[in-house]
């Protein structure tokens, strides 16, 4: 028999919420009748037409402390289709361990549907339960996160329906764990999506034509592949495991090279994207103009995808009360807690900007990790295994006396 708290994760699973068109829409429906079998509060969010950010209420007993935020994404990256086994939006179950436990297929499985779903379970239980407690905890589920958070959590972290919620703390995305460990989050890497585009001479292949796009381009790209070389090797020496080190270098990744239509023409122009990830240990804007000397030294020009204004870390000493909940409540579930730095972006950024701490944590720990990738699974006692997880988690979140 298929657990209902696995059928309700499929269900949110099967909703296409993927770029470029995610149907935000049926998503929205499907939240707001979860809200309502669970016997929440709600509240849909459109902070830019056709992307709705629903709010789920759990009410405390004191409305004057400053609320919870749990948040989540709603929207999932593309697939390519024909390197998944299983329908990627059919959220196929598949025994195994002889029909013990089951995986299920579906994009968002990990990221970040799982954590989401997992709200509405904890919410669940505890409505079950007539608990209450004094802080008011709600749960977002926004759209756009994976896209910048144009629609999401950018316009609604500054919007007066956000204000009104008095967000005193915040939980946001935390990591599927390969290794033993849960990891707390307080901190992420800055992402710096960079474009570097050359213009030089065009000819016939059969030439030696000199000053070439591609020409021009070749340093800024090796100087970059060696940076990624030096961090790599940097990470490799870090005593430790290495997802609980990764956050702490930088990443580089050569993602998207464009250039010529033809074997015997000389391109005109030509350009080199880099997916890089910078250390919230070290100064971003330095690193931006290194880029941008890089950029001019070479003769090409440089555009940024995006660029955060600074390292947005709000550092959390081990006296943090709410830290303290997170720790307690992994010991208690049985969870090995380890405090690193986020090694992607999440949208916890946005309440950091606001001064507001958020926290990065998720229940999945020893689970393979698949975000983005092809076959993207989650195993279902894991799943499971994450409602007492946020169901407790909330609970004493929702009981830290006011710190202000
Ligand atoms: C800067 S928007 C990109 C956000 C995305 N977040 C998770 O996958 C990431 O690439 O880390
Ligand atoms: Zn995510
Ligand atoms: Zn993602």
């Amino acid at each position: 028999m298929e657990p209902a708290s696995v059928t309700r994760f499929r269900e949110y699973l099967k909703i296409k919420t993927v770029h470029p068109t995610p149907d935000y829409e049926k998503c929205a429906e499907f939240l707001v009748n979860q809200a309502k079998e669970i016997g929440l509060g709600y509240q849909v969010v459109e902070c830019v037409k056709g992307k709705p950010i629903v709010i789920m209420k759990l009410e405390g007993t004191d409305p004057s402390l400053p609320s919870i935020l749990l948040n989540s994404h709603t929207d999932v990256v593309p697939v390519f289709r024909d390197k998944w086994d299983y329908d990627p939006f059919a959220a196929t179950r598949v025994p195994f361990d002889d029909g013990k436990d089951f995986k299920i297929y579906a994009r968002g499985a990990q990221d970040m549907k799982v954590q989401g779903a997992l709200y509405m379970e904890a919410f669940r239980e505890i409505k079950a339960s007539g608990k209450k407690f004094p802080r008011t905890v709600y749960a977002s589920f926004v759209p756009d996160e994976e896209t910048v958070s144009i629609g999401g959590m950018d316009p609604f972290s500054k919007s007066q329906e956000f204000r009104d919620l008095n967000v005193g703390f915040g939980i946001d995305e935390g990591s599927v764990s390969a290794d033993g460990n849960t990891y707390i989050l307080p901190s992420e890497r800055a992402t710096v999506p960079v474009v570097f585009t050359a213009h030089g001479n065009t000819g016939h292949g059969s030439q030696f034509i000199e000053g070439t796009a591609i020409e021009k381009i070749l340093p800024v790209i090796n100087e970059l592949l060696d940076l990624r070389a030096s961090e790599l090797a940097k990470l490799n020496a870090l005593p430790g495991q290495r997802e609980t080190n990764l956050g702490l270098v930088t990443g580089v990744n050569l993602t998207i090279l464009e250039g010529g239509k033809q074997a015997n023409v000389v391109p005109e122009t030509f350009s080199a994207t880099f997916d890089i990830r910078y250390s919230p240990l070290k100064d971003l804007h330095e690193f931006y103009e290194y880029l941008e000397n890089l950029a001019a030294k070479n003769g090409c020009e440089i555009k940024f995808l995006y660029r955060e204004e600074k390292n947005i870390s709000k550092p959390v000493t081990d006296d943090n009360e709410f830290l303290k909940v997170i720790k307690s409540t992994c010991i208690d579930t049985g969870r090995k807690p380890v405090v690193t730095v986020m090694s992607a972006c999440t949208d916890a950024r946005w309440l950091r900007m606001k001064g507001i701490q958020s926290i990065g944590v998720g229940a999945i720990h020893d689970h393979p990790e698949y975000p983005h990738a092809n076959n993207e699974y989650m195993i279902e006692s894991k799943y499971i295994d994450g409602i007492p997880f946020y169901t407790m988690l909330i609970e004493r979140l929702a009981c830290v006396p006011d710190t202000n």
